[in-house]
């Protein structure tokens, strides 16, 4: 069976505490997008296989689709085997959950093909020990993710919105950009009440006004170009623009397509990774 792993945006990610074990407390609102991996899955004699359409992806035990399948066969008592092929599209280690949905994919679609009675709350338990992005990838859509992203309320969907995506040439790691985040400095924390209000009324103008994310300035410090790109976007004609998760990709919201159209052919000129795409429901 193929499935569509939907990577994300954060419109808002703020951090609240930190817990003894380095993982941060967070208050953060996820979105989902149009782009998509593909994970197909079958079944197979034994052992786990992984292959993948881009050649600097693991394909070993540290790829997270790997680690799921290992999960479920372990709790699960699957005495076969699985095979799965990932045509990655979303850019890889960019602030898109790009390896959490494709683990958050492999769940869903082992419980299908081995017919095991699993709830989605005990596979999103599972996900969870994987990586912390992994419940909400399970459950998609527009939601408020709390804890380390684990407590997940859904909200209105904030679908058909049109982004542009850029992905400068670098990745970062999410592990260092939460080292280097020093929760006592942040001046202004995200004003998540006015966010979940914008999001109500569906009012994209107010969702751009307010949307904030305080791991920006951590990756910024680093990584300078991501500055100018938020800048050049919202020349471009975004209403406004921001970086997701821990980066490095930043995102535009648009309310014309022309607009976004000539924003994509301005950074393509510069970047290989620019996507025009739209928020989507689950
Ligand atoms: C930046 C986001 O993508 C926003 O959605 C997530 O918070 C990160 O989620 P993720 O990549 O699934 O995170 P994990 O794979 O669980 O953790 C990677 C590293 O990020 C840090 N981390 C992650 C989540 C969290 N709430 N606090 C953290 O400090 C931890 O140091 C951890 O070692
Ligand atoms: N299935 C996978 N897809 C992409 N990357 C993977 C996968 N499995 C393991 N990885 C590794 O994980 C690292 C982070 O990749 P990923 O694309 O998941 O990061 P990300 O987009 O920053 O995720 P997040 O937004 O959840 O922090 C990469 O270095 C990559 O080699």
């Amino acid at each position: 069976m193929v499935i569509k792993a939907y990577g994300k945006i954060n419109i808002s990610l703020d951090a609240v505490d930190k817990r003894e074990d380095g993982y941060h407390l967070l208050k953060m609102i996820m979105q989902q997008i149009e782009l998509y991996d593909e994970i197909d899955i079958t079944k197979a004699d034994e052992g786990i296989t992984i292959t993948c359409n881009k050649y600097f992806i693991p394909t070993d035990n540290k790829n997270l689709a790997y680690k799921a399948a290992e999960l479920f066969m372990k709790t699960y008592n699957i005495n076969e085997g699985v095979k799965i092929h990932i045509e990655k599209n979303i850019p890889v280690a960019a602030g898109l959950a790009g390896g959490s949905t494709d683990a958050a994919a492999v769940l869903k679609g082992m419980r299908n093909i081995f017919k095991v009675k699993a709830s989605d709350e005990e596979l999103m338990k599972l996900g969870e020990t994987l990586g912390a992005d992994i419940p909400y990838c399970f459950v998609g859509g527009t939601a408020l993710c709390e804890g380390i992203g684990e407590i997940i309320t859904p909200l209105r969907p904030f679908d058909n919105k049109i982004l542009v995506l850029v992905k400068p040439n670098f990745g970062v790691s999410t592990k260092t950009v939460y080292k280097n985040l020093d929760i006592s400095k942040i001046r202004k924390h995200v004003k998540t009440d006015r966010l979940l209000e914008a999001i109500e009324k569906d009012d994209l103008k107010s969702v751009c006004y307010h949307m904030k994310n305080v791991l920006e300035n951590v990756t910024i410090i680093k990584h300078k170009s991501i500055k100018n790109i938020k800048k050049n976007m919202v020349e471009m004609g975004a209403i406004n623009s921001m970086m997701s998760g821990s980066g490095p990709t930043v995102f535009g919201f648009f309310d014309d397509i022309l607009k976004a159209q000539r924003c994509y052919e301005y950074f393509k000129k510069d970047y290989q990774e620019v996507f025009i795409t739209r928020t989507i429901k689950k």
